[in-house]
């Protein structure tokens, strides 16, 4: 259950009436959320989602607000969230910052299929097009700049070997993407793992939960969606649905030559900034909720497995 916050009907009714978007029908708490109160939303007019900021930074929710409004400008499926009268999207409700959204169709795909990857691998490609334009910036605050420091908070937790292991890797990364040049620079969503994507069948409903949203390498986010979208359970590769993703998303932005060299690097660098975010939460710093936390072991599974992997030809056959 992650409604950290409830709401009475009359606290909902006096939000909604701010906006042009019809009388309070019905408000449900959404259980599946993790760090904010979310609630589905009916009125005479719509289906609506209202989410309440529980924690991380208030002052970055207006880059996400632009952001968003800036994607659906540009006809990507995110969750334009709703303006005001006055046109103000950005509200306090129940002491929180608070947001309503559009109510996307479909739901998480859990084995993602083929057509499926093609549609995220489509719409992240036009994403990145239109997103390298975004004039916002909000540092990516989960790269190599933020690995080098905090992976030093979980070595004590680990066993030698996967001590080395993380300590060796974070130096090859210092060495590699020191010296490399700047990849495509763009605003990225920071993880866009199956569970912020919503299918109706095989039509992408949207892209949503953009709270990792920042601008940085556009590489960047197609790694953590292959290490997502295109693994098995034990890490490996699914070579169908690598190629099916990386196709659709090179037809719609073809990788730079940078890009390419610099591809098996950043799939293990976020395989790894994963492995990592998963630890400091089990180790250092565990939520104040009792919700089960993702496992790190699986991260360092598909690390090892795009280590093993190396140079991965498979790129070739996805040009
Ligand atoms: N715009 C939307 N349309 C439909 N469902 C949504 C939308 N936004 C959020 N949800 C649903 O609410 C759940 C929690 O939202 P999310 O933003 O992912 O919260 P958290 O950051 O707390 O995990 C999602 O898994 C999804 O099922
Ligand atoms: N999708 C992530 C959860 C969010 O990561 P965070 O670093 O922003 O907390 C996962 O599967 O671990």
């Amino acid at each position: 259950m992650a409604v950290f916050t409830p709401l009475t009907d009359s606290q909902v009714e006096t939000f909604l009436s701010q906006f042009d978007a019809g009388s309070l029908i019905a408000c449900k708490g959404v259980p599946a959320g993790t760090e904010n109160s979310t609630f589905f939303v009916t009125t005479d007019r719509r289906e609506l989602v209202l989410t309440l900021f529980e924690q991380g930074e208030h002052e970055e929710l207006p880059f996400f607000v632009e952001l968003l409004d800036y994607l659906d400008e540009h006809r990507l499926p995110v969750p334009g969230p709703l303006h005001d009268r006055d046109g103000i999207a950005l509200h306090s409700l129940a002491g929180k910052p608070a947001l309503l959204f559009p109510r996307l169709p479909g739901k998480h795909p859990e084995a993602p299929n083929l057509a499926q990857c093609r549609a995220l691998g489509d719409a992240l490609g036009r994403m990145h097009r239109v997103s390298q334009r975004f004039p916002g910036h909000r540092p990516n605050p989960r790269d190599l700049h933020w690995l080098l420091p905090m992976h030093h908070k979980v070595l004590a937790y680990l066993s030698p070997e996967d001590q080395a292991l993380m300590k060796d890797e974070v130096e090859i990364y210092q060495g590699f993407f020191g010296d490399a040049p700047t990849l495509p620079q763009g605003a990225i969503h920071g993880d866009l793992f199956r569970d912020n994507t919503l299918f109706d069948g095989d039509e992408l409903g949207g892209l949503i939960d953009f709270y990792n949203g920042c601008t940085g390498d556009l590489l960047f986010d197609l790694a953590i969606v292959i290490n997502d979208w295109a693994t098995e359970a034990d890490g490996r590769l699914d070579p169908a649905r690598y190629e099916a993703l990386l196709g659709a998303y090179q037809a719609r932005r073809p990788l730079e030559e940078s890009e390419r060299e610099a591809w098996p690097m950043m799939l293990r660098m976020t395989a790894l900034r994963y492995w990592l975010s998963r630890l400091l939460v089990v180790y250092v710093d565990p939520p104040a909720h009792d919700l089960t936390p993702h496992d790190p072991e699986a991260f360092r599974g598909v690390l090892k497995r795009r280590i093993a992997e190396g140079a991965l030809p498979l790129l070739e056959a996805a040009r």
